[in-house]
């Protein structure tokens, strides 16, 4: 035995350190485009011979970008995941995790007081946290709507109306009325949110087939009888039990007869033993939100039930959430 990982745990913030600047700098986009040695790096991003050498020593370590005879080259999960402009790359959520770093010495307070200290990040409507966050997290969502559209078989479900709520950048829509030209989304979230949602769903040449309802989630009206198709994503770790539960009936109201609840999150398994990124989350949680936490699969279960859902069935994903099918 060693302490080589206990100190890899204490030196983490090193990793979110180097990979968000290289991020910030396009450091992998610039090395996906060709661009070998420090020198030609340091020019084409405009940064210092200096840092770019630190920044490339510290990749390398990482395992993310390797050198041969005096040439980078991004490693095959840099390439796949940290270049710019892909539809999953994690770049953007990179750089925006660099700036959470300062917050997390507000633990041992969170921890101590059950809490944020704070108001609770996740609570403030008008919060920028949110406009960051949302075109940040697309990425780890895309794959996951692609996932549920397959068990849901939406491209050939023909007329069908999705509600999405807390929708974000609207990144399920985008991807599912991208696979079925026939369906319509309505998408539930605070207006600043809302806006950037519909600019680029425009853009994407679906805006005449999606609506947003701006408001808050625990008062908004979801209608009655309305959706075939319900999306819940990233939004049940920021509520507490009873809100969760309060939401789902309200959701089950909202959905025709026979129609699916998509809930996808950072489920852990029923004993607190795992999966690791689930378990981890929780601390985020608790010093962002009042009463959010990651939720075990039988509190789904039960939420679920009592809202009025017969069947519930869990799906793993390519990303640390796990999708819930509830119908
Ligand atoms: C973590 S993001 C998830 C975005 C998207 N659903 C996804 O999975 O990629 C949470 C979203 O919920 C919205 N949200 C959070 N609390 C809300 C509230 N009380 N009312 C309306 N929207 C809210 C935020 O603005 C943000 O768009």
């Amino acid at each position: 035995m060693t302490p080589d990982r206990i100190l890899q745990l204490i030196f983490g913030y090193w990793a979110t350190g180097i990979v968000g600047t290289a991020a910030r700098h396009s450091l992998f986009t610039h090395i996906e485009a060709g661009v070998r040695t420090p020198g030609e790096l340091a020019t084409r991003a405009g940064i210092s011979l200096r840092g770019t050498q630190a920044l490339l020593d510290g990749l390398v370590g990482l395992d993310l970008v390797e050198v041969r005879d005096g040439a980078y080259h991004n490693g095959a999960e840099a390439s796949a995941y940290l270049v710019d402009g892909r539809p999953t790359s994690l770049s953007a959520f990179a750089a925006l995790k660099l700036g959470h770093v300062g917050s997390i010495a507000g633990l041992p307070d969170a921890v101590l007081a059950g809490g944020p200290a704070t108001v609770p990040t996740v609570e403030v409507a008008d919060n920028p946290h949110w406009e960051n966050l949302v075109q940040a997290i697309a990425a780890q969502s895309v794959p996951v709507a692609a996932i549920a559209a397959e068990i849901l078989r939406l491209p050939e479900a023909g007329d069908i109306s999705i509600l999405d709520v807390g929708g974000g950048s609207g990144v399920y829509s985008g991807v599912w009325l991208d696979l079925n030209p026939r369906a319509r989304a309505v998408q539930l979230d605070w207006a600043p949110i809302n806006a950037i949602a519909r600019r680029l769903l425009a853009e994407r040449g679906f805006g005449d087939r999606f609506e947003c309802i701006d408001g808050d989630l625990h008062t908004a009206d979801f209608g009655t009888g309305r959706f075939d198709i319900a999306v819940y994503s990233h939004i049940a770790h920021q509520e507490g039990p009873e809100d969760n539960m309060a939401i789902f009936a309200r959701l089950r109201s909202a959905l025709r007869p026979g129609g699916t609840l998509v809930v996808n999150d950072y489920v852990v398994d029923d004993d607190r033993g795992g999966p690791p990124f689930a378990l981890t989350f929780a601390g985020e949680m608790l010093l962002k939100s009042r009463q959010g936490g990651t939720w075990r699969r039988s509190d789904y279960q039960e939420w679920l039930a009592k809202a009025g859902f017969d069947e519930v069935t869990f799906h793993p994903t390519p990303s640390p959430a796990t999708v819930i099918i509830a119908r």
